[in-house]
């Protein structure tokens, strides 16, 4: 197994020296067709190929959505490998967007697909979905601590329906509650090393007082909180920084479309992301 510092420790050195913004890598066929790109498996490998050069070593974290390279079957399967494999290369942290859930024995394979070494899919982080229960991830949050690599659990989700499930409480406390306690556990030990943990967390930025009303305390977790919903959804920067309060410099806002909305040419799409997020 190759040695890599843990993924806390490697995406605090990239945010320190570019920034906190993660630049969502979500190849809408409206984006395609916008870059003057055709709706298919090579209009997908010139879009991500743009990307690749646009991001790498210019942003700390980039977030493909594997949903926009599922739909081309295995030849979208083949261009996601390939542009994970690029930016490894280039150093450029990834955070594949794939929400993946199941019972453990299952989630073990999952696992081994996004978070082994050698894997053609890995990344250094992937999203999961705890809603077969937190302990279910334990596969996945064992195999990313072993490999450098981390998770990032979705708690507090910025689409509206979200609430539904993640609000919803009883005498021990809300769903979400559950799962942001769950990170803070699986972080006790990088605490414990002065550093952030590999199991973080995807709190929407569109949530407003979600989480306070909750009685949530984000600044706990000792985990990086990823903040979608930032600019296409309608969140700002003023948004942020009111949600997070004292927990900011955990954050990492990300944002997609409206990045993306400036290509195709490469010096607007690094502006576009340069300018995405203002700092403190
Ligand atoms: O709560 C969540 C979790 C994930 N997402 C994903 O982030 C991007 C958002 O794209 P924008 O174009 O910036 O709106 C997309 O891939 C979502 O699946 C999220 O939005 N909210």
């Amino acid at each position: 197994m190759m040695q890599r510092a843990p993924f806390g420790v490697r995406l605090a050195e990239a945010t320190a020296t570019l920034g906190p913004l993660c630049v969502g890598i979500d190849p809408h066929p409206e984006l395609l067709r916008a870059w003057g790109l055709p709706v298919d498996p090579d209009g997908l490998r010139r879009f991500a190929r743009t990307c690749v050069e646009a991001f790498a070593g210019h942003v700390a974290l980039v977030k493909p959505q594997s949903a926009f390279f599922e739909e081309y079957g295995s030849a979208g399967i083949q261009v996601l490998e390939e542009t994970l494999a690029a930016f490894r290369v280039s150093g450029t942290l990834t955070l594949l967007d794939v929400k993946r859930g199941d019972i453990g024995s299952t989630m073990a394979g999952y696992a081994r697909a996004y978070l082994a070494d050698g894997s053609p899919l890995a990344a250094d982080a992937i999203t999961v979905s705890p809603y077969l229960g937190f302990g279910s991830l334990a596969p996945a949050i064992a195999l990313a601590g072993q490999t450098g690599r981390g998770v990032f659990v979705l708690a507090l989700t910025s689409n509206p329906e979200g609430a539904q499930v993640q609000h919803a409480r009883d005498d021990q406390g809300s769903v979400a509650g559950a799962v942001v306690a769950g990170a803070r556990e699986a972080n006790a030990a990088a605490l414990s090393e002065g550093h952030l943990g590999h199991v973080g967390l995807v709190v929407g930025a569109t949530i407003g007082s979600a989480a306070t009303d909750l009685g949530i305390d984000l600044t706990t977790v000792n985990g990086p909180l990823l903040a979608p919903g930032f600019g296409a959804q309608g969140a700002d920067a003023a948004a942020i920084r009111r949600l997070f309060g004292a927990a900011l410099p955990a954050v990492l806002p990300s944002s997609s479309r409206e990045v993306l909305g400036a290509g195709p040419d490469l010096r607007d799409l690094r502006a576009a992301a340069y300018g995405a997020w203002p700092g403190e």
